[in-house]
């Protein structure tokens, strides 16, 4: 288990806003999605000991996360600061420290294994955003890390580079490897990652982050903007969750004790190892199901075809009870 965070409070200034009560990251690849300012970079930052939290641990391998040598800990910001010099350069300076007179070849690798196809003597100010990013991919990876901590790696990647990036990095995740990277693309981070992390303002939100909504509770109610969703018993949610694999769909309506029953209409299906998610617009909010590829065959669902979502009230995860969190 590379990392274990406990009762970490993070934040700038007067403001919190990382709370996090408990978390751990295995190893393999793990992505980090949500909105903008959610708290994705800082906690990457918490994780590569760039920062330390306010309260609380981060533990790297069961340590103290400020006793590990950060050399095993790989970290490639959104923005790479590289120095002065090439992009070789750049990457041979992690190097400095290293024994061995094979620094060159070394970089050079490392800048071939990423994908650099410029040449490796350019000044680093002459190359684009996407090239920065992987120079400082390079530079990390000729450290040989355990663990690399990725901030939305993909977003000034060209198309070829990314799906090498969306190989490589399941490749590299193996032999307990740890990747974590932050990403804006919910598909590509569920067909990466072992887990997604989802955070909203800051703190955990339901895992599944294809069904999570937000709005306000009325006894047993939870109110979204446009729909109406039925828990079990009265509690205090800002944001409710459900799996999509515990949501059951039906061309017509259930004869069942799920209380929460909503026709909608099929937007996409996706298939993916023996399985398809189901895209359902119900009322303005979406719903993302997991049915096997015989019952979507079954069932003959196509783009645009009516369906009812289904699901038990017990099914929703309910999260964000009353707390003294800052805005
Ligand atoms: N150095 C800083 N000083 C003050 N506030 C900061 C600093 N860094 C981040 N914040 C604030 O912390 C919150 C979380 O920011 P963070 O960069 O972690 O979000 P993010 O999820 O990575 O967002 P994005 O997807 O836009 O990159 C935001 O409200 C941001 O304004």
């Amino acid at each position: 288990m590379p990392y274990r965070l406990e009762a970490v409070r993070h934040g700038y200034g007067e403001r919190t806003v990382l709370e996090i009560d408990r978390l751990e990251i295995a190893s393999g690849v793990t992505a980090l999605v949500g909105e903008n300012g959610a708290g994705k970079s800082t906690l990457l930052r918490l994780l590569a000991a760039i920062e330390t939290p306010r309260r609380g641990r981060v533990l790297f391998q069961g340590k103290p996360l400020i006793c590990v040598d950060r050399r095993r800990i790989g970290w490639v910001m959104q923005q790479p600061y590289l120095l002065r010099g090439s992009a070789l350069d750049n990457v041979m300076l992690g190097l400095r420290f290293r024994r061995g007179g094979d620094r060159r070849r070394r970089a050079l690798a490392a800048l071939e294994t990423v994908g650099f196809r410029a040449d490796p003597a350019r000044p680093a100010t002459m190359l684009s955003g996407g090239q920065r990013q992987q120079v400082a991919l390079a530079r990390c990876l000729v450290l040989e890390p355990e663990v690399l901590l990725l901030d939305e790696p993909f977003s000034h990647l060209d198309a070829a580079t990314q799906c090498w990036l969306e190989g490589w990095l399941p490749a590299w995740a193996v032999g307990g490897r740890a990747a974590v990277f932050s990403d804006h693309a919910p598909d590509r981070c569920r067909i990466l990652a072992r887990r997604v992390i989802a955070l909203s303002q800051g703190r955990l939100v339901p895992a599944p982050f294809a069904n999570v909504f937000r709005g306000r509770c009325e006894g047993n109610r939870f109110l979204t903007k446009r729909l109406t969703l039925w828990l079990p018993e009265p509690v205090t949610a800002t944001h409710v969750g459900v799996d999509p694999r515990d949501i059951v769909l039906s061309l017509q309506p259930l004869e069942s004790s799920m209380r929460n029953r909503f026709r909608g209409r099929v937007v996409a299906l996706a298939e993916a190892g023996g399985e398809v998610r189901v895209t359902v617009a119900v009322s303005g909010e979406r719903f993302e199901a997991v049915v096997t590829l015989a019952s979507c065959r079954e069932m003959g669902l196509t783009p645009g075809q009516p369906v009812w979502v289904n699901f038990k009230a017990t099914a929703l995860h309910v999260y964000g009870g009353p707390s003294n969190f800052s805005q």
